[in-house]
């Protein structure tokens, strides 16, 4: 249920359920009781450790892998039948792209497959592969056979695009050329969920984070409340003299501490506090600077949080 600008309520299907999935592989609970709906037009980072369980999600999504228990359903239906109507566009890490061909007869080929196709050139000018229409398959770097997987996932007229670890191998422009056309597709309405390495691509493209840890949901929502519930604070300045780190390691609320030369780092569950107890101490702190903590931090506080919980 949605609750509109005008208060009104609507119910809209969701573009992908996940209700209570899990996914066992012998002794391996790679998707452990997975429950959560994505909607039209958010573009959602799935984050994760290696081995959390991102890959695993896309394949019982794509319908690739069967879940051993719960169900996942995109719009409404299953995952067979929506990639059978043409709804779900997808670039995974692996599969082997057809070798013998050239780009164009295999982006031709993907659209001539596809329900609601767009044109070729379209397709191929938007990868960024025109240039490289005539070149055969087997002749390609990787980043560029990156792109023709790009090409060949918006082949047609898709409503969710499911990408994992898409902009591996891809060089700065070619990675920024990525996120423009994506950020377009999302802006007409189409939902984008990629697995990513890069934190910096989920802070900056993401509108939704999903962290995932043991195959489990540890948290779900903007980069920045993911950054607010790692809670912790980063403080940064330097000592003259010597440093005495064993009465730094006794601040109150301190999370870590990192000594390099003069310059110290803290993460702190209370900044105001640390810092009022480092004048306590009888320290002059210079070049004092108090910050939150960049995605990349807060993911790892959240996931070795879990690790300690678990252990
Ligand atoms: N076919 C399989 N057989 C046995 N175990 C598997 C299989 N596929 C995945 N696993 C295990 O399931 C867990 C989740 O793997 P998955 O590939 O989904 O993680 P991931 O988050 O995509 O990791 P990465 O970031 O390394 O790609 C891992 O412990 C992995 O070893």
């Amino acid at each position: 249920m949605t609750t509109t600008a005008t208060g009104a309520t609507a119910t809209r299907t969701a573009v992908v359920s996940f209700d209570q999935v899990s996914k066992v592989y012998g002794a391996v609970r790679a998707v452990d009781g997975l429950t959560l709906d994505l909607h039209p037009g958010e573009t959602v980072a799935l984050l994760g450790p290696n081995g959390a369980g991102k890959s695993s999600t896309l394949d019982l999504l794509l319908g690739l892998r069967t879940a051993d228990s719960g169900t996942v359903s995109l719009f409404g239906t299953t995952p067979q039948e929506a990639i059978k109507a043409g709804r779900v566009g997808a670039m995974l890490q692996s599969g082997g792209l057809m070798e013998d061909v050239t780009v164009e007869e295999l982006v031709r080929l993907a659209c001539d497959l596809h329900p609601r196709p767009h044109p070729v050139g379209d397709v191929l000018a938007r990868a960024g592969i025109a240039s490289i229409a005539g070149r055969m398959v087997n002749k390609l770097s990787g980043g560029q056979e990156q792109r023709v997987r790009f090409a060949l996932a918006t082949a047609g007229a898709n409503d969710l695009i499911v990408l994992d670890e898409p902009t591996t191998g891809m060089d700065v422009t070619a990675r920024q050329a990525f996120w423009a056309t994506m950020r377009e597709q999302a802006e007409q309405g189409r939902t984008v969920l990629f697995a990513t390495h890069y934190l910096e691509e989920a802070d900056a493209i993401a509108d939704r984070v999903l962290v995932l840890h043991k195959g489990r949901l540890l948290a779900d929502g903007t980069a920045a409340e993911i950054k607010a519930k790692a809670g912790a604070r980063r403080i940064s300045f330097e000592l003259e003299g010597a440093i005495n780190e064993d009465a730094l390691r006794a601040l109150p609320f301190l999370a870590s501490l990192d000594v390099n030369g003069r310059r110290v780092r803290i993460q702190s569950h209370n900044a105001d506090a640390t810092v009022h107890a480092v004048y306590g101490l009888g320290l002059y702190p210079r070049e004092l600077e108090v910050a939150g903590l960049g995605l990349e931090q807060a993911f790892v506080a959240i996931t070795e949080a879990e690790e300690a919980r678990n252990s």
